[in-house]
This record gives C-alpha cells, structure tokens and sequence, in this order.
C-alpha cells in the first residue's frame, strides 16, 4: 500500500504547494528506481516542483511474503531491483497505477516496453490534459500499419507530448554516482525540454537536449541489436577486434534504418551520448550482451527465455524482441539484404542459423 503523503517530513502543505509541478514515475525496475532517484534529489532542490516523486510500481510478493511496495516505502530501497540504493525519502512508491498518476503534471515512463499499451490503455482518461511525458523505454514496436515508436504510442494514445531520454546509461552505475551524460529528444518545444533537464541533471548526470526525438530513441532502440550481437562475439570468445567490428558494422546500419524509417533523422545524433556512446557502453557492460554470451557459450542450445529469468532475477532484456521487430520491418520493406548484422542477430535468436554465423554473415558489405 502506498502511504499518505505526508510522512516524516512534510513535503506536501503550505500555498504554494498546489501551484508546483507534480512528477511521477512509471515504472521501477532496475533504471525505473535509478530514475526516481535522480528525480528526487532535483525536486528537493528545485522550489517550482513538489518534493514528493511517486513511482508506480507493479505490485509483486517477495519470497518474504512481503509486497514489494511495502518493502520499498519501509526501506527506502528497492530491494528487488535495485537493492542497496536508497531513493531519497522523498520517493513514495505506489501500487495504483490510476492513483500514481493522479494530479501529475510531469510523467516518466519507464518499463520494458512490453507493458506499454496495457499500462497506456488503463491511463486514457486518467492524466491531466496538458501533462507532459518522458519516455526512457529502449524499444519499439511494429503494428500492421508499420514501425511505431514507444514515444508516439504514449502520444497516441493518451493525446500528450513525449520527449525521449536516452544514453549510455547502465543503471547500477548512475545508481552509485559514477559520471554518465544523456540525450533528451524532443520535438518542437525546447522549454519542455529544458524542463527535463533540469529535472534530470545531477553533479553526475549530464544531459543534452537535441531536437530529434525519433533518432535519439532509434539509437537507443537499436543499440540493444548490436549488444546481442557483441554478446555472441564473446562468447564465441573472438576478440577485442571483431567485436570492435560488429559494433561499427552495427552503427552503421543503425543509422542507415533510423534514416530510411525518418528522412529527419540526424546525423550528428549518432555522436551523442544516446548514440555511438551508449552502444559502446551497451556492448561492453549491459545485460543483452551478457545474456547473449551465455546463449552463445550454450551453442545456441539454451533459450533466451531460460537464460533471461536465470541470470536476470525479474529484469527484462529487450534486444531479442527488437531484434524480431526489426527483422519484421526490414521483410515487409524488403530491405533485409541492407542489413545483414541486425538480420542475422533475429536468425541466431531464432535458431535458423548458429552464433558463429553473426562474424560470417554480418562482414557481407551492406548496400547502404
Ligand atoms: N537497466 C538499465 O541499465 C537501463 C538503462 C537505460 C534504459 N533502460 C531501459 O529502461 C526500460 C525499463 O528497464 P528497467 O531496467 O527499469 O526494468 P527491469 O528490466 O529492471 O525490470 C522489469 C520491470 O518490469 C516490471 N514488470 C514485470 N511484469 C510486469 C507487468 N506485467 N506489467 C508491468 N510491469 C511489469 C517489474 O516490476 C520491473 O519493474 C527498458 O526499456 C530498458 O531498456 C534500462
Ligand atoms: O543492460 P542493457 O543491455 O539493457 O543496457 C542498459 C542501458 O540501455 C545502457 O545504456
């Protein structure tokens, strides 16, 4: 159960409390809690937003017995997902998505983005019109009339605006306060995205706002491609080289299909933190490239599903899903011989082809 909103400190009364921007946080696994509490310690500091930070939480019964919720409001900690960290007393975590979101002026989405359209579906109707959203969801998703990304299904389907943030952003190491820098797209307003810089920046979290909100987030999309496929190349145990020659392979055709999706797409997006930085950091320490290693080592014998749940402890990966989609949009467009990296990371994951096939198959010169 979420607790009334005043607890030891009283963060909510006085006049001007009504007139502050109120922020929520949807979602808290792994990069949803680092998020909460990047937040949190902005919104103390800032006096236009109210200190209190809601994060929505998908209610789940420890081993303890206890809920999650509970367990994270008495600890102030996520003790499942992000355990060790405390958010900021200011964090207040709550079961009720409906609840969670009410009265919030500023929302952060923040799952993996296979919950997304249930999650936006039981929300129309229930966040303020001129509410303004963020997404930090690396994936996207492919309907019968094509591509679509998770910022423009938010937009779509609850009528908001929704900028991006993306990066070279491990969770576990923003969580202690290692140094990292991140990209905020946007479309149109650069005020808005102001705001989520100032929301978001820290000593230790530098963000950049750019207007390309298609490009930052198909950077962080499809990076997670290319650390399935460095994944392979390590467990394969094939080298710094060939490693270092799948992910500039994987650059490329990143930003080949971020363009051919979006003639707007930039360029220069490709040398910010949402880009070449985050597919460095991705391919070297996060979890699609470890996970993959482990599906490689097992000679593709033991599934992605298994190795998931196995080494993940309830934590999602989401580079075997948009590899799928990817390859879905490359058949229907006819572009798959553009792109045979990201095309032979889906037949690895499938199994139609074995992991050895990522260096075979990806160094044929891409006609882009
Ligand atoms: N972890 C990172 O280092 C990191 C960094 C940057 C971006 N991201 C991106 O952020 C997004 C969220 O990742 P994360 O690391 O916060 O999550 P996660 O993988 O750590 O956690 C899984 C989350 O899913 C929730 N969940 C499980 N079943 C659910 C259901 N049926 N409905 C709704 N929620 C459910 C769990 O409660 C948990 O909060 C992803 O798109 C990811 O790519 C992650
Ligand atoms: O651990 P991953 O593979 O989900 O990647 C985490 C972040 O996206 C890195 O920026």
């Amino acid at each position: 159960m979420a607790p009334e909103l005043q607890q030891e400190e009283d963060y909510t009364t006085g006049p001007e409390a009504a007139h502050k921007t109120r922020v929520t946080v949807v979602g808290s696994g792994n990069w949803g809690s680092v998020a909460a509490k990047l937040i949190a310690s902005n919104t103390l500091k800032l006096s236009s937003f109210h200190d209190e930070v809601r994060m929505w939480v998908f209610e789940e019964t420890l081993p303890s017995g206890e809920k999650l919720t509970d367990a994270i409001n008495r600890n102030n900690e996520n003790v499942k997902y992000l355990p060790g960290i405390k958010l900021g007393k200011n964090v207040v975590a709550d079961p009720d998505l409906e609840n969670a979101v009410n009265g919030a002026n500023m929302l952060v989405f923040v799952t993996p983005h296979q919950f997304m359209e249930g999650i936006c579906r039981r929300l129309v109707g229930k966040v303020k019109a001129d509410v303004e959203a963020i997404s930090l969801i690396k994936e996207m998703e492919v309907k019968i009339e094509g591509p679509c990304m998770i910022s423009t299904l938010i937009s779509q389907q609850l009528g908001i605006n929704c900028c991006v943030l993306m990066g070279a952003n491990i969770a576990n190491e923003i969580a202690v306060e290692k140094f990292s820098e991140a990209t905020v797209g946007y479309r149109e307003n650069k005020e808005i995205a102001q705001k989520w810089v100032q929301l978001f920046s820290t000593s230790y979290f530098m963000v950049t706002p750019i207007q390309d909100v298609e490009g930052v987030e198909l950077c962080g999309t499809l990076k997670n491609v290319v650390a399935i496929a460095a994944g392979f190349v390590d467990g394969l145990e094939m080298g710094n080289n060939t490693k270092a020659a799948i992910m500039r392979i994987g650059l490329k055709e990143m930003q080949a299909f971020s363009k051919m999706l979006f003639s707007s797409v930039k360029d220069t997006t490709f040398l910010e933190s949402c880009g070449v930085a985050d597919l460095i950091t991705t391919c070297l320490g996060g979890r699609n490239r470890k996970v993959a290693e482990a599906f490689a080592r097992s000679g593709g014998k033991r599934s992605f599903d298994e190795l998931e749940a196995e080494m993940l402890q309830g934590q999602k990966l989401q580079g075997v899903s948009t590899a799928k989609e990817v390859y879905e949009v490359l058949s229907h467009c006819g572009w798959l011989d553009f792109f045979p990296l990201f095309a032979t990371v889906h037949e690895i994951c499938i199994g139609t082809l074995p992991p050895s096939a990522i260096v075979e198959h990806s160094e044929r010169t891409p006609k882009i």
